[in-house]
């Protein structure tokens, strides 16, 4: 296996906010170089917490966590710091004055596509400005791309197309990607690794096709689900349906399947039934 290109050790932040709890506890991982990350999980579960304290914006206020120089990352949130009196074509330039050893115009240049070079940036709409901040961020041709909600602002066209233009450019030069978003289907068949944060804690972490092959989705007469661990069970008259992360081959009189990525998250955020919820 390659060295991890992000990799954390019993992480904790949090804010110097009084009475404020952690945004994050006792997160340790170690991700692939080359893979496509997707980070999920509920609003204030973390995720940006994460990202910032990757990008080194954040510092932790336990444990550790290590990943490329700022040199060689690019991070782009959602609201992002452009100059708005400069021009396209300025900003541009101005990524390659700031990078003057590893600025590549065509990477930039592919995803500012129809832009116009001499509109100022405050005339720019908010998915245009999108895509002049990933410009900026492939241009740079980063080891490690961190995307904190990027596509938000984006319409469903634009973002199909930026994600794909995206990933090729990822695929192309190996950059690990790790990106936030709440919208399943712009993850799923984007992303081949999964990082679920939840409270402030990493629930699962792992190769999706793997994570997916782990569980099995159930549905069937009730009965003692044992040994395998149930993720999320609903009982209609006498009818179960559960995730269960299985523990050898599941026998019994039900109909298996394995979970789709949407599933397998909801499952996961879901209080499980009879729970305190
Ligand atoms: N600058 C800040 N000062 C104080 N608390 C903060 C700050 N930023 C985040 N938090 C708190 O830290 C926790 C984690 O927030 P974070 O923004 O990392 O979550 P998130 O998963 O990215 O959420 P969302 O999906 O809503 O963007 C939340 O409880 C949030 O209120």
């Amino acid at each position: 296996m390659t060295d991890p290109v992000i990799e954390a050790d019993g992480l904790g932040m949090r804010y110097r906010r009084r009475g404020g709890g952690w945004a994050l506890k006792d997160c340790t991982l170690a991700l692939p170089a080359g893979r496509v990350v997707a980070v999920v999980g509920p609003n204030g579960a973390g995720k940006s917490t994460l990202l910032g304290l990757a990008a080194g914006l954040l510092r932790p206020t336990e444990g550790r966590i290590t990943a490329p120089t700022r040199d060689r990352l690019a991070y782009v949130a959602q609201d992002k710091p452009l100059y708005g009196q400069l021009t396209v074509a300025e900003t541009l330039r101005l990524g390659h004055e700031l990078n003057p050893d590893r600025w590549d115009p065509a990477a930039a240049e592919r995803i500012t596509g129809p832009l116009p070079g001499n509109a100022r940036v405050r005339t720019l709409s908010g998915g245009q400005r999108t895509r002049l901040a990933l410009a900026l961020a492939l241009g740079k041709r980063p080891e490690l791309l961190l995307l904190d909600e990027p596509m938000a602002d984006l319409d469903p066209l634009a973002r199909r197309e930026l994600m794909g233009a995206l990933l090729a450019d990822a695929a192309e030069r190996g950059t690990t990607v790790a990106m936030s978003s709440h919208i399943l289907t712009e993850l799923e068949g984007s992303c081949d690794h999964l990082l679920l944060v939840q409270d402030g804690r990493i629930r699962l972490d792992g190769a999706i096709d793997d994570l997916l092959a782990a569980h099995t989705l159930l549905t069937g007469p009730i009965a003692d689900l044992a040994p395998h661990t149930v993720v999320d069970s609903r009982t209609t008259g006498r009818q179960l349906t559960a995730l269960v992360r299985r523990e050898g081959p599941v026998e019994g009189p039900w109909e298996t399947a394995e979970p789709s990525l949407e599933e397998l998250l909801l499952a996961h955020l879901r209080p499980t039934e009879g729970a305190p919820a």
